[in-house]
């Protein structure tokens, strides 16, 4: 009698992305900081500054923009936030205490001191007011024209979208960065749009 072959084991996992996420986020690093690597002295702070009028044509209406303190690669929010606290728009950025609590936004006027924190994170004193942003620039390692992201792979920014339901969600990076899929999971929730140094890409308008 025939015995049925053994079902192949192990099983794949029900919803593998092509690559796996922390290889897909190896290969983004890499790319990323060879894109920066690569910029003649004075490029980066000029392709920043296109990244930050882009933001400012459709950031209208907000009264609140949470940023980010750049590290490594990353494409920086200083000019953006030097435009947005001159249209005397409220700025914010992230506070994390640790993987497991939930990141805070928290007012930060320039000048004010930032403090060294988790994993090195520049960020605003644990003292100053919290407050809930109109407008969330989060830092990316990939996009997808359908707006879907991939970052650090902590869920900071899925877990602070989910929490901060009315907030818009603006994707901030490099054109470079952008992939034709990014393989989403049930809690990823996507960006209303991307602001690159080369423009904005809008859910609408792909
Ligand atoms: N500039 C910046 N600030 C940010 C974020 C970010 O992605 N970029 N975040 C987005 O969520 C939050 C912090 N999230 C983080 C998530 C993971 C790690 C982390 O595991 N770092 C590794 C090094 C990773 C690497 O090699 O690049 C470590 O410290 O060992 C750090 C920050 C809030 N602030
Ligand atoms: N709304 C949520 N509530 C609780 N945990 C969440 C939520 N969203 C995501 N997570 C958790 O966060 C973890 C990381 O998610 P993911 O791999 O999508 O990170 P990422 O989007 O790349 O990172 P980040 O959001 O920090 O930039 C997952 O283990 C997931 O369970």
């Amino acid at each position: 009698m025939a015995v049925p072959p053994p079902p192949p084991f192990p099983a794949a996992p029900p919803m593998a992305a092509e690559p796996s996420k922390p290889a897909l986020r190896a290969e983004l690093r890499a790319v990323r900081d060879a894109f920066v690597l690569d910029l003649a002295p004075g490029e980066r702070a000029r392709l920043e500054a296109l990244a930050a009028d882009h933001l400012m044509r459709v950031a209208g209406g907000a009264r609140s923009i949470a940023f980010y303190v750049a590290m490594g690669s990353e494409m920086g929010c200083a000019a953006a936030i030097a435009a947005t606290a001159a249209r005397g728009i409220a700025v914010a950025l992230p506070h994390v205490e640790s993987r497991s609590a939930p990141m805070r936004f928290l007012r930060w006027t320039p000048g004010d001191p930032l403090e060294t924190g988790w994993r090195g994170l520049s960020q605003p004193a644990a003292e100053s007011a919290g407050i809930d942003p109109d407008l969330i620039v989060a830092p990316l390692l990939g996009f997808d024209s359908a707006l879907n992201r991939i970052g650090q792979g902590a869920g900071f920014y899925d877990r602070a979208f989910a929490a901060l339901p009315d907030a818009r969600r603006i994707g901030w990076g490099w054109s470079i960065q952008q992939r034709p899929a990014i393989g989403c999971d049930p809690w990823d929730v996507p960006l209303d749009a991307v602001v690159t140094e080369a423009g904005v890409i809008e859910g609408n308008s792909a």
